[in-house]
């Protein structure tokens, strides 16, 4: 297995004096050797983060960005802010972010170009609902988000996140990950050729410290996105544990 990486996603969570606790704590128990560890605090934490995780073994990630450089955007963040601030990672068509803001396929494409552009590694989200699983249809559906969410020659990472298993505490069985993985995987293959062999797939939805090492063991798991977990000191530093460092 490769080295594996696990990503926390804190979501709109935390003040500023929250997170420097938390990456202090985190920082303070790292495992000599481990997995690749990215954190993604809310927008106004990334600043004072970067500082702080600088010549540290955490990358910085962020949760959403704009498709374009800059411009009338209120409210928006672009790339290269991101990049400005020292941030590697960002997380792109979140479930979330698709289901509280409308997002399309088609916008999270044209920001997986962006955030490469600017130099960013896009992490895409994907993921059914349990009403498409229910009626069988979790394959199309992921299988039109990744044709329509990913841009040619996508290089980031796709992240596997079944909508009925974040936050749930019912994340998906090792059997539905294993077969979806499996789907996942030749459907980039189908789509990007050779490269499609060897993109990332990670997977999300209530992954916790009991249940990390059988997730992350799991053939084509490249790691996970963790959402409450991460927010957990010990917890996270559990799925960090879990994590194939090699
Ligand atoms: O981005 C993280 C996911 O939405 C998973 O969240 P969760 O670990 O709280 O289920």
């Amino acid at each position: 297995m490769t080295r594996q990486i696990i990503v926390g996603n804190w979501k709109m969570n935390g003040t500023s004096r929250d997170s420097l606790a938390l990456v202090e704590a985190l920082l303070a128990g790292l495992p000599a050797t481990g997995p690749d560890i990215v954190t993604c605090p809310p927008f106004t934490q990334l600043a004072l983060l970067a500082d702080k995780l600088k010549g540290s073994p955490i990358a910085l990630g962020a949760q959403d960005c704009h498709k374009d450089v800059s411009g009338a955007h209120t409210g928006d963040i672009s790339p290269a802010m991101l990049t400005d601030l020292g941030v590697s990672y960002v997380i792109l068509g979140h479930s979330e972010r698709r289901q509280e803001h409308g997002e399309l396929d088609e916008t999270v494409r044209e920001k997986a170009v962006a955030a490469t552009k600017a130099g960013l590694t896009p992490i895409v989200c994907i993921g059914e609902t349990e009403d498409q699983r229910e009626a069988g249809e979790h394959f199309d559906t992921l299988g039109w988000q990744i044709k329509g969410s990913l841009p040619d020659n996508f290089s980031g990472i796709l992240a596997y996140e079944p909508i009925w298993a974040i936050g749930t505490g019912r994340a998906a069985t090792e059997d539905e990950i294993a077969e979806t993985m499996k789907f996942l995987r030749e459907e980039l293959v189908r789509q990007f050729g050779e490269a499609g062999k060897t993109l990332r797939i990670l997977y999300g939805g209530s992954v916790n410290a009991k249940n990390a090492a059988s997730i992350l063991s799991i053939t084509d798991v490249a790691g996970a996105l963790v959402g409450g977990a991460s927010l957990n000191v010990e917890a996270f530093l559990s799925i960090i544990g879990a994590a194939s460092a090699a």
